[in-house]
């Protein structure tokens, strides 16, 4: 199912579906008790007829049960099969981006509506064509072996009608003749068809089960209706954030501890902030409950001086661009990846490039074939069984398969130019960049930042890092995190003539770099 937004948008729902597929499902399910109702009505009437209904019926099942067995042994030879349909692949990548593993994306990125209009788009285009797996295809396809035997034990009612007739010509007549032919038919077809529809039941019996287990879900993160930005509250220097008295736990961790305890802290419109301290001091969770991904368990906080789950969801996440190293890109072409970060100008290709340029992303870009139209990683449409003895074939496969072969370093300069181009809406009055920079190389960190400060008019800019330097000599406020406390607040200078948590931890890095040129 494309998207999770329709119905369950926060990080806390974990199952996916839609209407379509349930009514999918549930003509499915339909269909196959149809079937099996007309296959027994047939086997009864058939069997009760005089002379030979029984043996008739007996030699009609034998067609369909002969293809089906043939079809499970040219099953365990070797094949490849893969989708040449464009629309084909592309239902099944906005398939993907719709699963967990792109949830956050989505939900931060506030795409989900794009990304299910795209859907629709390529599912209509398709038509009648499957958009199941090309695995899932190939099992219910023919070959022309069991073709011939298909064909051959299809005429076994009329073989064994011959033969009684030779042997008792008195039994003859057209109309008997007639009737048992129509209905042997009638008992293959139905056969035939049911062991097709049993090859979709594990996999349709699974998605029921995910349909039902999302009607006990409720959205823990539940929509406001005020608009953001508040016609006389915020201003158009940035989002204003007051914590007050902040504990959150996540829902289903194992800890005991709570990532974040009794926080209480100011960040101004437009300022730049940085937040340090060591690992799992709870520096991301702040992100997380800014961006609204999740919800306070006690105290508050304040956007622009009103409760945040006030606000209308889309509103906020339109008015905020995350920039996380956990961010992912989408089986679709760059120029997407990168257009999504403003769904409104995904096709906007100037823009596109601009926000390429600006996330350090241009020359990887320049170095493609394809250039901005190259996808890294599409999605999977291609399969392989027992080729290991077939050397093109195997060959074709990896082909089909292969990702473009770019570092980790380039992916997050690509992911960066979503942000970018996010920026570029227009409508940014909050940015953040958790440790976009683990990633990349110390010239790229530093053009990195040097473009998100330049890009600050207008926008609160909160900062995560482990790295000390240029980032926390400029900063107007830092956030010194320990156990999910905020521990140290202040600027840099401040901080240092604390001599605490602050002081400690930069002068490690500080004595590090004066051991290393000394
Ligand atoms: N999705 C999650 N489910 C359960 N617990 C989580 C989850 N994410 C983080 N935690 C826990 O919450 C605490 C704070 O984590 P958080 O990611 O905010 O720390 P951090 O300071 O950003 O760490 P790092 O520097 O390693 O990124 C940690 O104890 C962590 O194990």
């Amino acid at each position: 199912m494309p998207c999770a937004n329709d119905r369950s948008p926060d990080k806390n729902s974990k199952v996916e579906a839609n209407a379509n597929s349930l009514w999918n499902h549930f003509q499915f399910l339909c269909g196959l008790f149809r079937w099996g109702f007309r296959l027994a009505s047939q086997i009864i009437f058939t069997a009760q007829q005089p002379s030979g209904g029984i043996t008739l019926t007996l030699l009609a099942l034998v067609s369909p049960i002969l293809t089906t067995i043939l079809r499970q042994v040219s099953w365990n030879r070797p094949f490849l099969c893969y989708a040449s349909n464009l629309d084909y692949v592309r239902s099944r990548a906005l398939k993907a981006i719709g699963s967990e593993t792109y949830r956050e994306e989505i939900t931060s990125g506030n795409i989900g509506s794009w990304v299910l209009d795209e859907y629709k788009r390529a599912r209509h285009a398709l038509g009648t064509i499957s958009d199941h797996s090309p695995h899932s295809q190939m099992a219910t396809t023919t070959n022309p072996i069991s073709g011939i035997f298909h064909a051959l034990s299809a005429d076994l009612p009329t073989f064994y009608w011959a033969a009684s007739v030779v042997i008792d010509p008195s039994g003859f007549s057209i109309t008997s003749f007639a009737i048992l032919q129509q209905h042997a038919q009638a008992i293959r077809g139905t056969v035939s068809s049911l062991f097709n529809q049993f090859s979709r039941v594990a996999e349709t019996v699974n998605s029921l089960q995910n349909l039902y287990k999302l009607a006990d879900v409720t959205n823990k993160v539940v929509d406001g209706e005020e608009p953001y930005p508040n016609s006389t509250l915020s201003t158009d220097k940035g989002m204003t954030f007051e914590l007050r008295n902040v504990s959150f736990a996540y829902p289903g961790g194992k800890s005991k501890e709570n990532a974040i305890r009794n926080l209480s802290l100011k960040i101004l419109a437009g300022q730049l902030v940085v937040i340090v301290g060591a690992n799992g001091s709870g520096k991301s969770t702040i992100i997380k409950l800014l961006n609204r991904l999740y919800d306070v368990d006690s105290g508050e906080i304040l956007v622009d001086g009103i409760p945040i789950q006030n606000y209308r969801l889309s509103d906020l996440r339109k008015a905020q661009a995350l920039l996380t190293q956990d961010h992912k890109l989408f089986p679709l072409t760059l120029a997407e990846n990168i257009g999504l970060g403003n769904p409104e100008r995904v096709d906007d290709m100037q823009m596109v490039l601009q926000a390429a340029e600006a996330g350090g992303a241009a020359e990887l870009i320049k170095k493609l074939e394809d250039g901005v139209q190259t996808t890294l990683s599409p999605v999977q449409t291609a399969y392989g069984y027992g080729l290991e003895k077939y050397k093109t074939l195997k060959s074709m496969l990896e082909n089909m398969e292969r990702e473009a072969n770019v570092s980790g370093g380039e992916k997050q300069r690509l992911v960066a130019a979503r942000t970018f181009m996010r920026f570029l809406s227009g409508g940014i009055r909050f940015a953040v960049a958790d440790e976009p920079s683990s990633a990349l190389d110390p010239k790229a960190e530093y053009q990195l930042f040097q473009r998100l400060r330049e890009s600050g008019d207008g926008k609160t800019l909160v900062f995560v890092t482990h790295r000390f330097g240029h980032l926390t000599k400029h900063a107007d406020l830092i956030i010194c995190m320990k156990d999910g406390q905020a521990v140290e607040t202040g600027t840099h200078k401040e901080l240092l003539a604390l001599g605490g948590e602050y002081s400690e931890l930069y002068n490690v890095q500080a004595q590090a770099f004066s051991e290393d040129t000394g």
